[in-house]
């Protein structure tokens, strides 16, 4: 229950709303370091108070009281509700959130705290979180569609990437469910070995490129993940990383995570009346905002035309990718935009995930050189340094599963899932989940739950070795392989190709190179700090870190290179137009 308005708090919440509007409309700032929103708190009511008649305070005064009383309701947690840290009035929880940096480490100390379902109140809003495979089990993936739409999200809608184009953000409803349909067909168990030659021939290149020119292995990995993503949906490759569209996208990518994060913008969802404040074309958020909207209508646009191009001139490619088989299907007019948007959609959930995974296994692989080892001699004893892995190669390699796995457990992608939106209310451990509330899949929490893992906090492979999922013995039933993809209606449609793609160039980059990473000079350990070095937006990818990688042998090197003219002459059907 929330205790009543102290002065102190009631001068904190209003101090908190003015200042995350006057300091999202102020270029440069973002910190406390800015005098404005200071005298916007000390001088604005005494400004009013001196300008105003006696009877028009008054009139205020009755104004503010009745919308005083609303908002102190809006952040109390109501009765029913799961537990959760104590709220104040007005904002509930939501000065917790802080700018949304590591929000996921908090969000994994409260679950130890309050159990595997707490509840946040974002103002009048609801925050559900659920820190268990049980949970998501009988929350969200029990309750269907009920579990599975999204919370409006303001700023991806000024970004022109809200719920009416991006499948991401989209709301339950049946347009999603016929494109979710066609996804899942496209990206089927079934069909998922038809990108198998592209992904074979893309991780050739990718070796190379990271044998050629080691120090740009962001670079390569981002191009790489793109290229692929690019070819299923597009029809076309990105050659290098320095192409228009690999730029524009990437560009538009960082961007967006940018504006997206709390601090960022004001708090347009939790507070709605943000929406009608008015708010100069030059504040910082809106620039940013419609950059992103420019590039990525342009990315849409001329991806879109290539496709079109390639219909008319008869080309293959062009007819089987997602977008042309979109595009030669009978989506009714009024659903183009939506279904064509897909694209840009499907380029952000399919390039940065798989590259936040294979720049996660690079930074382990350094920086845990008996786990390389061990490593190498199960490959070299199963493959030889003769010809390159292949898929089947997979089932016999059983420590390099488990290395896979527990870099996904260590560091998944998703730390906190994507939100889903609950459209009916339902019940877990006798605790209420309204509908209209928010669902976080805590992800990095079940992962790192010292009851479920042993030594959550520990990179270690081996636990995969004695349990199919790592965890203690007999510890949750419910624990599922596809846990980092998601839950309900909304899980991945794209998670047998991205796992596929994780596992073969996994493979090929612990059979072809040697990663080394940095040391203390003094001390000659690892500066293991580099493991704690994740940027904390929707995805955790690893910012830059230094790290050495070199051919294993000059026969390993000699392999890839006979590889790669036939891995270019595979690819040239997707280059040109
Ligand atoms: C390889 C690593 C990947 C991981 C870890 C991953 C994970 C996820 C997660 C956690 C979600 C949100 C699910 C939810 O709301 O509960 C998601 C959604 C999505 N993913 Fe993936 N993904 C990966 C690769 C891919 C690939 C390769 C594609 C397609 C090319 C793809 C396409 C999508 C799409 C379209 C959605 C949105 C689905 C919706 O909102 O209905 N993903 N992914």
């Amino acid at each position: 229950m929330a205790p009543n308005l102290r002065p102190s708090e009631a001068f904190r919440c209003g101090s908190f709303l003015i200042s995350t509007y006057v300091e999202s409309l102020v270029p440069g700032c973002s910190g406390g370091c800015n005098p404005v929103p200071f005298l916007c708190r000390a001088v604005f009511p005494l400004e009013l108070a001196r300008i105003m008649q006696p009877s028009e305070i008054v009139l205020i005064g009755v104004f503010l009281s009745g919308i005083t009383t609303f908002l102190l309701r809006s952040g109390r947690r109501e009765q029913g509700l799961p537990p959760g840290p104590p709220t104040v009035p007005v904002l509930g929880n939501t000065h917790l959130l802080g700018d949304g940096k590591d929000l996921h480490l908090r969000i994994t100390q409260w679950a130890s705290t309050y159990g595997d379902i707490f509840s946040l109140k974002l103002s009048s809003r609801t925050m559900i979180v659920l820190s268990s495979a049980t949970a998501i089990k009988e929350v969200v993936d029990k309750k269907g569609w009920a579990g599975s739409s999204r919370p409006g999200n303001y700023i991806a809608e000024i970004c022109g990437t809200g719920a009416d184009s991006n499948l991401l953000f989209a709301t339950d409803g049946p347009r999603l469910k016929n494109l979710r349909r066609t996804l899942a067909r496209f990206f089927s168990v079934q069909n998922a070995p038809r990108y198998m030659p592209t992904q074979a021939a893309e991780s050739t290149i990718l070796l190379h490129d990271l044998m050629v020119h080691p120090q740009d292995f962001f670079e390569s990995i981002r191009r790489y993940t793109y290229s692929l993503t690019k070819i299923m949906t597009y029809g076309r490759r990105a050659p290098s990383f320095a192409d228009d569209d690999v730029q524009q996208f990437y560009s538009s990518v960082d961007e967006l995570s940018h504006v997206l994060a709390p601090g960022v913008y004001p708090l347009f969802d939790i507070f709605p009346l943000f929406q009608y404040l008015p708010v100069p074309s030059s504040a910082p958020w809106r620039v940013l905002a419609h950059r992103v909207k420019t590039l990525r209508a342009g990315l849409h646009t001329n991806m879109c035309d290539s496709v079109r191009c390639g219909l008319t001139a008869g080309n293959e490619q062009s007819a089987e990718c997602f977008i042309g088989t979109v595009l030669r299907s009978d989506v009714p007019e009024r659903e183009h935009h939506f279904y064509s948007y897909t694209g840009i959609a499907l380029l952000d959930a399919g390039s940065d995930p798989t590259a936040a995974f294979l720049l996660s296994l690079v930074l382990v692989l350094a920086v845990y050189p008996e786990c390389q080892m061990r490593a190498w001699k199960e490959i070299d004893e199963l493959v030889g340094a003769t010809h390159l892995p292949t898929p089947a190669d997979l089932a016999g390699l059983p420590y390099i599963r488990a290395l896979i796995k527990e870099t996904l457990r260590f560091r998944p992608q998703f730390p906190m899932g994507v939100h889903h939106l609950m459209t009916d209310e339902t019940t877990y451990k006798g605790h209420h989940v309204p509908k209209g509330s928010i669902v976080v899949l805590n992800t990095y929490g079940i992962f790192h739950d010292p009851d479920v893992f042993e030594d959550p906090w520990i990179f270690n492979p081996e636990r995969f070795l004695k349990s199919e999922h790592g965890t203690r013995p007999g510890r949750d039933a419910n624990f599922r392989d596809n846990l980092i993809f998601g839950g309900g209606r909304r899980v991945c449609p794209g998670q047998s190709v991205g796992r596929s793609t994780m596992e073969l160039t996994a493979m090929r980059l612990i059979w072809g190179l040697k990663f080394s990473g940095a040391r203390d000079p003094v001390t000659g350990a690892f500066i293991s700090r580099e493991l704690d070095c994740y940027s904390s937006d929707l995805i955790m990818m690893p910012r830059s870190f230094i790290c050495t990688m070199e051919p294993r042998s000059s026969e390993h090197r000699d392999v890839v290179l006979q590889a790669l003219g036939e891995a270019r002459l595979y690819l040239n059907r997707f280059e040109g137009n």
